[in-house]
C-alpha cells in the first residue's frame, strides 16, 4: 500500500482521495473515487495513535476494535443487505484504512426536511423505516445487538439515495439469543438509548443491562423523529438531564397525536418503558404499519 499525492493504492486498486466527509472518535472518513470505475467510496482512516482526537485509548485497544470491525463488517456483507458494502481495507503500523461504499448520511436528509419546514411523507417514512428495521432485524438473526442506532448511522446508496446501509459497527456486541449483556461505559447517544440501560440513580453506567429490545427503542425513538420532526428528549438539552429522566421512567413515552391509527400503535409499542413488553424487528416487521401500502 502506498499513499502518494492521494492517490491510495491497495493491491491492485486505486482510489482518490479529497475531502474529509466526517470523524469519529478514532477515524477520519475521506471521500474519493475508485479510479478504475470512477465509482464513488468512503475512506475510513482509523489512526493507531494514542492520544488523537482527545481518545486515550491504547493502540492497542484502537487495533483491536479496527480489527473487530472489519471482521464484523466481512461476517456481514453476505447476510445483511443494510450493512455498508466494503471494497477493500489495509493497514500499517499507523494507520488503518476501510475503503467502502459513499453516500449521504440519513440525519442529512432529516435536516432537509426540517429546513424546508415540511414533514416527511408517511410512504417516505415507511420505506426508510421498514429497511432500518430490517437492518437491525438481521443483526439481530446473526446474535448482534447494535447498540448505537440513529439516523447519522444510516446512509443512502443507490439511485436517489433509496437504499440505506447501516455504518459504524464500533460498538456492537454479539450475544446469544435471548441474552442480555452489559454496556459499555458512555456507547450511544442519550436521545437514543433505552430506559433499561440506564442506572435508576440516573447514572449510565457499566452495570446497565441492555439487549435487542434496546435497538427497538432507539429504532422508535428514530420513527418518532422521522415524523414529528424532533426527538422525545431533545428539550431536556444536556445529556445528564436525558441521562437521569431515562433512570426514572417508568411508564411508557407520550406519542404525540397523529391521524394514522397503525403509525401511533407501532410508535406506542417500541417505546414502551418496559422492555419486555416491546415487539422484536420480526414483529414490527409483521405490523400493518409496514405492511399495508401508504
Ligand atoms: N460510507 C460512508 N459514506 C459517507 N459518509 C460516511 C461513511 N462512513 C462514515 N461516514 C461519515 O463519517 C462519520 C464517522 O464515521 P464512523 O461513525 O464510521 O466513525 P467512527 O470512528 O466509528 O465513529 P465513532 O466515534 O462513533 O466510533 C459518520 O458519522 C459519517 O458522517
Amino acid at each position: 500500500m502506498t499513499n502518494t499525492n492521494r492517490i491510495l493504492v491497495i493491491g491492485e486498486s486505486q482510489y482518490k482521495v479529497e475531502e474529509e466527509i466526517g470523524h469519529g472518535l478514532h477515524s477520519t472518513v475521506y471521500g474519493g473515487y475508485d479510479l478504475s470505475d470512477n465509482n464513488p467510496v468512503a475512506i475510513k482512516v482509523v489512526n493507531f495513535a494514542s492520544g488523537v482526537n482527545g481518545s486515550s485509548l491504547s493502540t492497542e485497544a484502537r487495533q483491536h476494535s479496527y480489527w473487530k470491525e472489519i471482521e464484523l463488517l466481512l461476517y456481514l456483507q453476505n447476510i445483511n443487505p443494510y450493512v455498508i458494502r466494503i471494497f477493500n481495507h489495509d493497514q500499517t503500523d499507523r494507520y488503518g484504512m476501510i475503503v467502502m461504499e459513499r453516500g449521504g448520511t440519513f440525519r442529512d436528509t432529516l435536516i432537509q426536511f426540517l429546513r424546508l419546514g415540511m414533514r416527511m411523507p408517511l410512504s417516505y417514512v415507511q420505506k426508510f423505516w421498514s429497511q432500518m428495521v430490517s437492518a437491525i432485524y438481521y443483526m439481530h438473526h446473526a446474535g448482534i445487538v447494535h447498540g448505537d442506532c440513529k439516523p447519522e448511522n444510516f446512509i443512502q446508496v443507490g439511485k436517489h439515495g433509496g437504499t440505506l446501509r447501516l455504518i459504524d459497527m464500533g460498538i456492537s456486541f454479539e450475544l446469544p439469543p435471548n441474552v442480555t449483556s452489559r454496556l459499555h461505559a458512555a456507547a450511544g447517544t442519550p436521545d437514543y438509548v433505552a430506559p433499561e440501560m440506564v442506572h435508576p440513580s440516573g447514572v449510565f453506567t457499566e452495570r446497565a443491562k441492555f439487549g435487542y429490545k434496546a435497538d427497538v427503542w432507539a429504532l422508535g425513538i428514530i420513527l418518532f423523529e422521522m415524523v414529528f420532526g424532533f426527538r422525545p428528549l431533545q428539550y431536556l438539552g444536556n445529556s445528564e438531564r436525558k441521562i437521569s429522566f431515562l433512570g426514572r421512567l417508568r411508564r411508557d413515552m407520550n406519542i404525540p397525536y397523529h391521524p394514522d391509527r397503525e403509525l401511533r400503535d407501532i410508535l406506542r409499542r417500541c417505546l414502551r418503558s418496559n422492555h419486555r413488553r416491546r415487539p422484536d424487528t420480526e414483529e414490527i416487521l409483521n405490523h400493518p404499519f409496514l405492511t399495508r401500502p401508504r
